[in-house]
């Protein structure tokens, strides 16, 4: 038996880092995704094939007549933890450990860019596997397991990423609980710096930050909660929709504001926020941890003006939709 699944990446609106010390956030699925196909081996062991990501410290020697591939086991090991914790948890689920499992990735989210590659590879290898043990979880339960996925890996995850992309939509999310927001279309442009964050680091240095001056951090993520309580506000009313992108614009650009001062921006990911707001953005700010990665744009009337400005700050822009689809089994082959 041979099974493939998918899932989401998503952006985060407002309150990613705050969420960590349980404080709400606004994040939505987007149309990119990562494919997981999964079957048995008789081996009785974890075997990864993951396609699309680069394993740091490989060294390839020539000689004459011989070729040596040097590698740092370690390093290798550590990237390809969320896939192989995933696997573990789910073979524990479903009392099948020992059972042989090969599982084979490609996707299609860049990694470390705050689109929660991490956790649309870990919800897919969960989403895969149990199918392929015979397991019945619902998107919500894999989404929890995602969560205890990236505790392992990471030591602090808020839930909100595995969460998010297990279920799809456009969600409001507090301490393991969430609910669907309404399904509005997003004019947004996301810009992709090029280079990479490991959000386990950023949630670390933000937490030394926070323990080395509690009385300086604790309000900075009390006004985040604050920006996100007023954009669930925002969302749900009946305000008509010029209005309520000019509001959520703003709320942005102070959440950004806030980013910044938690450390986690860089020069990059400032360069493209101030030129998509100066090509006509109502609002720009970092998406996910920060320290590269990505930053989203609000622009309704210029989403083209938007992308070619982040384009000539030196950013990758990429137009996306919400994706209101999560987890999906894509096939399942005896
Ligand atoms: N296609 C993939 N195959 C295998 N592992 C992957 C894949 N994509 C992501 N990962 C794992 O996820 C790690 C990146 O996760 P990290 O949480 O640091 O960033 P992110 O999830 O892309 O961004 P953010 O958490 O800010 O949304 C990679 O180092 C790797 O371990
Ligand atoms: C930085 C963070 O808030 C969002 C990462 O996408 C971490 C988390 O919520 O687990
Ligand atoms: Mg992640």
């Amino acid at each position: 038996m041979r099974v493939l699944a998918s899932a989401p990446a998503k952006i985060i609106l407002f309150g990613e880092h705050s969420v960590v010390y349980g404080k709400p956030a606004i994040a939505a699925a987007i149309d990119l995704r990562t494919y997981v196909r999964a079957g048995f081996n008789d081996r009785g062991a974890i075997k990864i094939e993951a396609k699309d990501i680069r394993v740091p410290g490989l060294t390839v020697s020539f000689s004459e007549d011989e070729i040596y591939f040097e590698s740092d086991y370690g390093k290798a090991a550590e990237v390809l933890s969320y896939v192989r914790q995933a696997i573990e948890l789910v073979r524990e689920e479903a009392d099948a450990n020992g059972k042989g499992v090969t599982v084979s990735i490609t996707s299609q989210i860049p990694v470390g860019a705050g689109l929660g590659s991490s956790a649309a590879v870990a919800v897919a290898t969960i989403g895969a596997v149990s199918k392929l043990l015979g397991l019945e979880l619902t998107n919500e339960e894999i989404g929890k397991l995602g969560h205890k996925v990236e505790l392992l890996v990471q030591g602090a995850s808020s839930g909100i990423d595995p969460t998010v992309s297990a279920i799809g939509g456009f969600i409001h999310y507090e301490k393991g609980d969430f609910e669907h927001l309404p399904f509005m279309e997003l004019p947004i442009v996301v810009g992709y710096t090029g280079s990479s964050g490991s959000t386990k680091e950023l949630v670390a240095m933000v937490r030394r930050t926070y323990e080395e001056m509690p009385e300086v951090i604790e309000p900075v993520l009390v006004a985040m909660g604050k920006i996100v309580e007023k954009a669930r506000d925002v969302i749900t009313s009946d305000l008509d929709e010029e209005l309520r992108f000019a509001q959520l614009g703003r709320l942005m650009n102070i959440n950004h504001g806030l980013l910044d001062a938690l450390g986690v921006s860089t020069k990059k990911l400032s360069e493209l926020v101030y030129a998509a707001r100066v090509a006509g953005a109502i609002g720009a700010k970092i998406t996910g941890a920060g320290g590269g990665g990505c930053m989203y744009a609000l622009a309704p009337e210029n989403q083209s003006e938007v992308a070619t400005a982040i384009t000539i700050a030196g950013g990758t822009p990429m137009i996306t939709r919400i994706s209101r689809e999560g987890l999906r089994i894509e096939e399942v082959l005896p």
